[in-house]
C-alpha cells in the first residue's frame, strides 16, 4: 500500500531548502501590508492572493518567478514582521510533520526601512525560537546573499558571526544565468577558512558549468536544485546509465542535491513530476533530498512534495525514509546531533508508520 498524504504528514520529515520569504501565509501578507502601508499587492483577498502567487510563479522562467518575491519581501521590512513570519514558518513546518528544517533568506533584502543586517538576523532567529518552542521541530537558519548583488562577503561574515546562535550556513540565490558562483569566490574562500558550511543554488536555470563552478571552484557542500546534473548522464535503451566525470564526482563524493520538484516545473527546469530528474538520480543512488523551495509560490509542503513523488514514481515508505535520512545526513548541524535525530526520531517515526495495522 503506498503512503497517503495523511500518513506522510505524520512521518518525521527533514527540509533543507525552504525560503522564508517564499513561505508566508497569504493572510499574513495582507495583514502586514495593511500595517506597513504597502499598497502594491495585486489583491487584498487572501484566497485570491494565494492563487495569484501560484499562477504568477508558473511562468516557465526563473526571472519571472522571482518577481513575485517583491511582494513578500516588501512586507518584511520591520522587526515585528520578521519575527511573525519566522514564527509562523516554524509553526507551519511543525504542523506538516517537519522535525528538522534549514530555512534561508537574504538579510540584505530586509533593510529598506533602516534595520541593520544584525537586527534583521536577530529578528528572524527570535521568530524561529518562538515558533519552534514545544512543537517538536528544530529550525536552523541559512543566510543567503543575492548573486546579482555584491554583498556576499558581508553576508558570509554575518553567517560566521551568528554561527553559534542558530545560523548554520550560507547560500547564494537569485537569477542564475549571467551570475556564475565564481563572482562570489572571495566569500566562499572566507567561509572555507572559517570551517563554515554553504550550499549554492546551481544547475536550476543554467547547466553544468554552474554546477562545476559551485563544486570545483567554490567548494559547495551541497547543491541547491542541481537538476541539470542529468546533462552529464546518458541512459541507454536498456536503462544502463553512463556518468560523465562531473556527475560521477557528485555521486562519488555524496554531494547532496536539494531537489524541489514543484518549483522546477514552475521555472521550466523540468517538464513534469514524472519526467523530473529526481527519478533517475534516486535510481542511481545520488544523495537526493526532497524540498519545497517556496511553499507559497508552489502551493506546497514537504508532505505534498513527497505525495507527488509517490504518485509519479510509486515510492514506498522505504524510499521516503531514504530521502529523509539522506537529508538529515546532509544537514549543517554537528554530526552527533544529526545522528541523534536519525536514530531517535526519524527511524522510530517511520517504523511506526510502516508497521501500523
Ligand atoms: O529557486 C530559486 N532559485 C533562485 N533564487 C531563488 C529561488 N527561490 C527563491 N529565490 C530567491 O532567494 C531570495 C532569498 O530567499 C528570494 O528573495 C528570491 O529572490
Ligand atoms: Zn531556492
Amino acid at each position: 500500500m503506498s503512503p497517503t498524504l495523511d500518513e506522510i504528514r505524520r512521518a518525521p520529515k527533514v527540509l533543507l531548502h525552504d525560503h522564508l520569504d517564499g513561505g508566508l501565509r497569504a493572510e499574513t501578507i495582507v495583514d502586514l501590508a495593511r500595517e506597513c502601508g504597502y499598497d502594491r499587492l495585486p489583491t487584498t483577498d487572501p484566497g485570491n492572493l494565494r492563487q495569484w502567487f501560484e499562477e504568477a510563479s508558473d511562468s516557465g522562467s526563473l526571472e519571472r518567478y522571482l518577481e513575485t518575491f517583491d511582494h513578500t519581501v516588501g512586507v518584511m521590512q520591520t522587526r515585528e514582521s520578521l519575527v511573525r513570519v519566522a514564527a509562523e514558518c516554524a509553526e507551519d513546518l511543525a504542523a506538516d510533520g517537519v522535525v528538522y528544517a534549514e530555512v534561508r533568506f537574504a538579510p540584505e533584502q530586509h533593510t529598506t526601512t533602516g534595520l541593520s543586517l544584525d537586527q534583521v538576523v536577530e529578528a528572524v532567529l527570535e521568530g524561529f525560537r518562538i515558533g519552534s518552542e514545544g512543537r517538536g521541530i528544530r529550525v536552523g537558519t541559512l543566510l543567503t546573499a543575492m548573486r546579482h548583488m555584491a554583498r556576499s562577503m558581508e553576508i558570509a561574515e554575518l553567517a560566521v558571526r551568528y554561527r553559534d546562535v542558530g545560523v548554520v550556513g550560507f547560500d547564494i540565490a537569485g537569477a542564475e544565468a549571467g551570475y556564475p558562483p565564481t563572482r562570489h569566490l572571495d566569500a566562499f574562500e572566507y567561509l572555507q577558512r572559517e570551517n563554515a558550511h554553504f550550499t549554492i543554488h546551481a544547475g536550476e536555470a543554467f547547466g553544468l558549468p554552474s554546477i562545476w563552478q559551485a563544486i570545483q571552484w567554490c567548494g559547495a557542500d551541497r547543491l541547491g536544485h542541481g537538476v541539470r546534473i542529468i546533462d552529464d548522464i546518458s541512459v541507454a535503451e536498456d536503462g544502463t546509465a553512463k556518468l560523465g566525470r562531473l556527475a560521477a564526482y557528485v555521486r562519488d563524493k555524496r554531494i547532496p542535491l536539494e531537489m524541489c520538484p514543484t518549483s522546477n516545473l514552475q521555472t521550466g527546469a523540468a517538464p513534469s513530476i514524472a519526467e523530473h530528474p529526481i527519478g533517475l538520480l534516486r535510481r542511481l543512488h545520488f544523495r537526493v533530498t526532497v524540498n519545497t523551495d517556496n511553499r507559497l509560490m508552489s502551493s506546497t509542503s514537504s508532505s505534498m512534495e513527497f505525495a507527488k513523488l509517490v504518485e509519479a514514481f510509486g515510492y514506498d515508505w522505504d524510499d521516503l525514509q531514504w530521502f529523509t535520512v539522506n537529508a538529515m545526513k546532509s544537514a549543517f548541524i554537528p554530526f552527533d546531533e544529526r545522528l541523534a535525530l536519525i536514530n531517535g526520531v526519524i527511524k522510530p517515526g517511520f517504523a511506526q508508520l510502516k508497521w501500523q495495522p
